[in-house]
C-alpha cells in the first residue's frame, strides 16, 4: 500500500536528517522561535466566507510530474497578491518532490500562513516545521495513533504552531474530534489507493461541530466545486493541482472567492427576511 510506502520513506528521511541535526539542536532552535506569536488559523477560519488554501505541489504519486516549471517563489508571490488565506508547501522529496527548502525560502517572501504539507510521524518534524517557518503542520489521522495525535497536537500548540488534522472516513473524523482538533481536513482523496471521490468531505461535514473549523481537501477544479463545498458549510478549501495548472492562478482564486462571496449574500438576505 503506497500510504504505507510513504511512511517508510519518511522514517528513513527523518532518521537520516537526525543525523545531521540532532533533535535536541533542532528542538531549542524551535523553542527559542516559540514566543514569535503564531497566526491563529483556526480563528481565522471561523471569519465569514470560503477560505483558500493554495498548494505548491509539483509532484504526486498519484499525477506524477503535475508541472515542467515550477517557478515557487513567483506562486507564492501570485498567491499572496490574489489575497489567498494560506499557502500549503509540500516538504516530501520522494514523492511529491518537495522540499524542506521550499518552505524556508517561501517563508522569505510571503506573510501568509504557511502550511508544511508532509507526513508527519516525528515529533522532530513539528520542531523542524516551526525553524523552517510554518505556522500551520498537517496531522493525518490514518498514520497515527491516538496518543501521538494528541502529543503532536499539543507540541504544535506549545511552539505556537496550529494543526490541520486529516480525516478520511467517519472513524478518523471521530479519533480528530476525540484529540481535540481545532481544525479538520476531510480528504476526498484517499491515500491508501489515490481514488478521488468528490462527495466525501460534503457527506462527512455533519460530524463537525460547528467550534471547529472544517476545510475540504482534493479534487476540488472548478468554481462549481468550491459553491458546492460553501453551500455544505465548509471554512475553506484546500486547492492544490487546479492551481499548479491555472494559467491565471490570481483568476481561478478570484473565481472561487466570488462564489463564496455569492454565498454570503444570500445568507444575508436569509437573515433580512427573517
Ligand atoms: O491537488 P488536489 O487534488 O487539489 O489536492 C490538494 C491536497 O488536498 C492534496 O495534495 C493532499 C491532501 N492531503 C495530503 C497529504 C499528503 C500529501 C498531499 C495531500
Amino acid at each position: 500500500m503506497i500510504l504505507d510506502d510513504l511512511v517508510a520513506a519518511t522514517q528513513t528521511r527523518i532518521a537520516a536528517e537526525k543525523r545531521q541535526v540532532p533533535l535536541q539542536v533542532l528542538k531549542s532552535q524551535a523553542e527559542a522561535l516559540s514566543a514569535v506569536p503564531a497566526i491563529d488559523f483556526a480563528q481565522h477560519l471561523h471569519t465569514p466566507g470560503l477560505h483558500i488554501i493554495g498548494e505548491l505541489k509539483q509532484a504526486s504519486p498519484s499525477k506524477g510530474q503535475i508541472v515542467t516549471d515550477f517557478p515557487y517563489t513567483d506562486i507564492a508571490r501570485e498567491y499572496t497578491a490574489a489575497g489567498i488565506d494560506a499557502i500549503s508547501v509540500l516538504t516530501e522529496p520522494a514523492y511529491f518532490k518537495g522540499n524542506i527548502g521550499y518552505l524556508r525560502t517561501v517563508r522569505g517572501v510571503t506573510n501568509v500562513p504557511l502550511l508544511r504539507k508532509d507526513f508527519t510521524i516525528d515529533p522532530y518534524m513539528i520542531y523542524e516545521a516551526k525553524v523552517n517557518g510554518a505556522d500551520i503542520i498537517l496531522l493525518i489521522v490514518a498514520i497515527l495513533t491516538d496518543d501521538q495525535l494528541q502529543d503532536y497536537l499539543q507540541l504544535a500548540a506549545s511552539l505556537g504552531l496550529t494543526a490541520l488534522v486529516e480525516a478520511h472516513d467517519a472513524a478518523e473524523v471521530c479519533r480528530a474530534l476525540a484529540a481535540g482538533a481545532q481544525i479538520i481536513g476531510i480528504n476526498n482523496r484517499n491515500l491508501k489507493d489515490f481514488s478521488v471521490d468528490f462527495a466525501n468531505s460534503i457527506r462527512l461535514r455533519h460530524l463537525i461541530p460547528p467550534t471547529v473549523a472544517v476545510i475540504a481537501e482534493s479534487g476540488i477544479r472548478q468554481p462549481a466545486d468550491a459553491a458546492a463545498i460553501r453551500a455544505a458549510q465548509f471554512n475553506g478549501i484546500l486547492v492544490g493541482e487546479a492551481l499548479m495548472r491555472a494559467t491565471d492562478k490570481a483568476q481561478l482564486i478570484q473565481t472561487f472567492k466570488e462564489v463564496a462571496a455569492d454565498d454570503q449574500s444570500e445568507n444575508l438576505r436569509v437573515n433580512d427576511a427573517g
